[in-house]
């Protein structure tokens, strides 16, 4: 089918509209139908129903509310390019809740170019088709409404063998977005196979997975594929590597159709830029000029060949940047990228010729120190990267303070090849953020055993759904001023087979990335409650039973319909179930929270954020949303009352809640001096070892009637 080259433009400006039109029409040459106002843009998408490949927004318009046009338009699944005046915090958070495909500001320089190129980008893609390969259906299903939201075609394949056949079928496929973890042939494997068909040399591959980034990232690398992604990643990074790649494959292309072979073609492409090298897209991270991690790769191995023969070390420093991800929730991606940029300056500014420092991921550095034969100044050398990457910086005029975990691995000490190496200097990283993040841990051989263990759990987790191998806990919490049990919190423990119980931070983040916390999330639901109505059979009195619901579980179901009808199986009052949020979640996709947070307290079930003091809530919100609670974060209640910082935030969030009229709770209180200042600040409740552990149920019972607190 022919596709019609029209883009809407829903614009009041006289002036920018006909700027626009000279441009899209006279430069690009597609027709741009003009719409003055919400009425008029409803009318022009009835009237040519199919014939859009773009709109462009404005958001002020006489006749909607911010917001309005572009929910018209993305409802006749045409992708929305927001094109307005100045923008709010507000603004930028209701339009990225929106999955546009981006935003512009119009009076910035150079946003008619930026507007241009992304409208001929967008045109490109309506006549390209992405091949998602992943044995879940629901993220296949997240990947297909990413990439039609960019106008691109998308075919789906359930396994390795599958999507063969498709590719066969199909030959305008350009681009191939597989995961690895799949049950049969895995991602890897499939991209061998992929790579023997000669006419598919110069697909672009994009590998995914959950887990394991970087030796995943060096088998997919090796294995053919053209870059990689960890899960959870953000739309922008995907879009972005997508687009690198394609236009890398255009620059191959355009050479090997004057008769250079794709080797050669390469050597060229990588001539032609070496003028600028730092801009080619192909080796360059955008966001901060550094080698990016296929560059990373090249430069490791060249390395490694190199100490190979003249017998020296080289050292792999991995850095992960600590909840970097609640950054870009929080800030937005501009103070995200700014964050970025700092980190590889700080990062650079301290290594020496010869060495590499690139970015391999959304969050993740590298470094490679070549002839590294002291390891104990190696060690030193980590120590001060973390401690330059914890100074406190400013982005858009806040001081923001990011910490690191640093993992490091020596060549040929810890590992022969690349990809040993890669996942020995991977081992130590996590090991220093299990051990409290912040820090620099270097690889020791019985860290291997561990890993190798929790790689394994990922399959087992998906059995472990089925085989019922799950388990709650829960934990009270006690009122200040009785002292007496008022509720408590469901913990979930997995009890592996051999590995005995394990703990939720080693599963959960597992969990949301596999897209299996849904379903975990919901069995904890229905046996919290369950649960619950057993305590009142027994004769106890009513508790309030909260249940930690994952923002995952927010995007991929109806929390409020769950809790409805679990609630009506049980008989549990809704008063007497709380659910506990994360701030971050409160921070994404405002309005859709906000509304479900309202259909619960409809129902009359409690919300509590989690976690509270380490995301950057914005007060407008908070005070918008229909909650109960703030749970003080556990890293301030430990600091609490000798450090001066950790005292104040803690006076300020119970004044916060209580200005907000919610109660104060306090979590992970381990002392009585703890519990004693939090409740000369008023505090409503604690939770914390000082009154209770978690513990199964039953054990449970015997604290329900005892004082459990005493603080005067
Ligand atoms: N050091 C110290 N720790 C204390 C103290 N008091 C409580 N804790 C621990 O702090 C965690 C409190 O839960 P959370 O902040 O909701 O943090 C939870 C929650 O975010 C998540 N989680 C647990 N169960 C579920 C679940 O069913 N669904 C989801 N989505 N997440 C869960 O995993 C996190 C960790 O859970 P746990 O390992 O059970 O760890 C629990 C608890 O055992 C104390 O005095 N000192």
């Amino acid at each position: 089918m022919a596709i019609m080259m029209n883009v809407l433009v829903v614009e009041d400006s006289k002036f920018f509209a006909s700027v626009l039109r000279k441009a899209i029409e006279d430069r690009l040459g597609f027709r741009m139908v003009l719409a003055a106002s919400r009425a008029d843009a409803r009318l022009a998408l009835k009237e040519h129903k199919g014939s859009f490949f773009a709109a462009l927004v404005d958001l002020h318009l006489p006749d909607s509310n911010e917001g309005e046009v572009v929910d018209d338009v993305s409802a006749n699944n045409i992708p929305v390019i927001v094109f307005t005046g100045d923008f709010n915090d507000d603004m930028r958070e209701m339009v990225l809740s929106r999955n546009v495909v981006d935003y512009v500001t119009k009076n910035n320089p150079g946003s008619i170019e930026y507007v241009l190129a992304m409208l001929r980008r967008l045109s490109t893609n309506a006549s390209a088709t992405v091949l998602v390969v992943d044995d879940s259906k629901t993220s296949r299903m997240q990947f297909t409404r990413l990439l039609q939201n960019h106008n691109f075609k998308v075919v789906e394949a359930n396994g390795g063998e599958e999507a063969l056949k498709v590719l066969a079928a199909h030959p305008e496929i350009r681009l191939a977005i597989i995961d690895y973890h799949m049950d049969g042939m895995d991602g890897c494997r499939l991209t061998e196979d992929i790579r023997k068909t000669r006419s598919r040399d110069k697909m672009v591959i994009i590998g995914i997975s959950a887990y394991g980034s970087n030796v995943l990232s060096a088998r997919f690398m090796k294995s053919g594929a053209s870059d990689f992604i960890n899960k959870p990643f953000i739309p922008e990074e995907l879009f972005c590597r997508i687009y690198q790649n394609l236009d890398f494959i255009d620059q191959i292309e355009s050479l090997t159709r004057v008769g250079i072979s794709l080797a050669s073609a390469r050597q060229e492409a990588e001539r032609d830029w070496s003028g600028d090298l730092a801009s080619n897209p192909a080796y360059y991270d955008q966001v901060t000029a550094l080698p990016n991690r296929r560059l990373f790769i090249d430069r490791l191995g060249v390395a490694m060949a190199t100490a190979r023969r003249t017998s020296d070390k080289v050292a792999l420093l991995l850095f992960d940047l600590d909840l970097f991800k609640r950054i870009n929730d929080s800030l937005g991606h501009a103070a995200g990228d700014g964050v970025l940029v700092e980190i590889a300056s700080r990062l650079t500014s301290c290594v020496r010729e010869g060495d590499t420092v690139a970015r391999i991921g959304g969050d993740e550095f590298a470094m490679i120190l070549p002839q590294a034969t002291d390891i104990d100044a190696v060690a030193k050398f980590a120590e001060r990267a973390v401690s330059m990457i914890r100074t406190p910086f400013e982005v858009d005029g806040r001081d923001l303070f990011v910490t690191a975990s640093v993992g490091g691995a020596v060549f040929p000490d810890d590992g022969g090849d690349l990809e040993a190496l890669i996942q020995r200097a991977e081992t130590a990283m996590y090991r220093a953020k299990d051990g409290g993040r912040d820090a620099f841990q270097l690889y020791a051989p019985a860290m291997n055993a561990r890993s190798m263990e929790l790689l394994s759990l990922e399959s087992e987790l998906r059995r472990a759904v089925d085989r019922s191998e799950f388990r709650l806990v829960y934990q009270g919490k006690v009122d200040m001023e009785s002292g007496q049990l008022t509720g408590v919190e469901a913990l979930i423990r997995w009890q592996h087979p051999t590995l005995g119980a394990i703990a939720p931070n080693d599963f959960i983040p597992m969990a949301e990335s596999l897209g299996l916390i849904s379903t975990i999330g919901t069995w904890v639901l229905r046996e919290a409650c369950r649960q619950a109505m057993e305590w009142r059979g027994k004769g106890l009195p009513p508790l309030c039973v909260s249940v930690n619901v994952s923002p995952r579980q927010f995007r991929d179901c109806d929390v409020a319909e769950i809790v409805a009808e679990t609630l009506a199986t049980s008989g549990l009052e809704p008063h007497n179930l709380e659910l506990e949020i994360t701030e971050s979640l409160l921070m994404q996709r405002v309005d859709e929270v906000a509304s479900v947070l309202r259909d619960l307290r409809a129902i009359g079930v409690k919300v509590s954020v989690d976690d509270f003091g380490t995301g950057y809530s914005s007060l407008s919100y908070l005070s918008r949303m229909p909650l109960d609670a703030l749970k003080i974060d556990r890293t301030f209640v430990t600091d609490i009352p000798d450090a001066e910082d950790a005292a104040e935030i803690v006076g300020t969030i119970i004044n916060l809640a209580h200005s907000l009229k919610l109660k104060a709770v306090a979590e992970g209180v381990e002392t009585v001096a703890q519990a004693m200042f939090l409740h000369q600040k008023g505090c409503d409740q604690v939770q914390g070892f000082l009154v209770a552990r978690p513990m199964a149920p039953a054990e449970l019972i015997s604290l329900m009637d005892r004082r459990l607190l005493s603080i005067i």
